[in-house]
């Protein structure tokens, strides 16, 4: 199931090879359901800029999503900057993009950094 409430719900679970790639269709459809959250052009990785006030928050934001990683055993790519942070998930072991990296988007939109 790759709709939002479904995501929000599962955890992230050892995905290799091929085989556990999502179809460009899986990608397509979980991505409307996640706002702001784009593909690139072949499919192999999905990202998201957050903005925020300041260093401080965007820290906060960066320490969450680090916890999540280590929670689900699932790293994202981060670019840090002093107001916002690129977020990009890609799985490794399957060279492109698994449910774990829709799992995880999902959680980082569950996040709230004050403002
Ligand atoms: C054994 C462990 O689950 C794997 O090495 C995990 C760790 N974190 C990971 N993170 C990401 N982004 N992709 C992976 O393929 C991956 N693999």
């Amino acid at each position: 199931m790759t709709d939002l409430a479904s995501l929000r719900t599962q955890h992230c679970q050892p995905r290799k090879g091929k085989d556990a790639g999502l179809s460009a269709d899986d990608v397509r459809n979980t991505l409307a359901a996640l706002p702001g959250w784009t593909a690139d052009a072949n499919g192999t990785q999905i990202t998201k800029e957050f903005r925020f006030a300041d260093y401080f928050r965007t820290m906060a934001f960066v320490n969450a999503v680090a916890s999540i990683a280590h929670r689900e055993d699932h790293h994202p790519d981060l670019e840090v900057h002093y107001d916002r942070c690129v977020v990009r998930y890609s799985t490794h072991d399957v060279g492109g993009l698994s449910l774990n990296d829709l799992i995880c988007a999902a959680k980082v939109e569950d996040l709230r950094v004050p403002d």
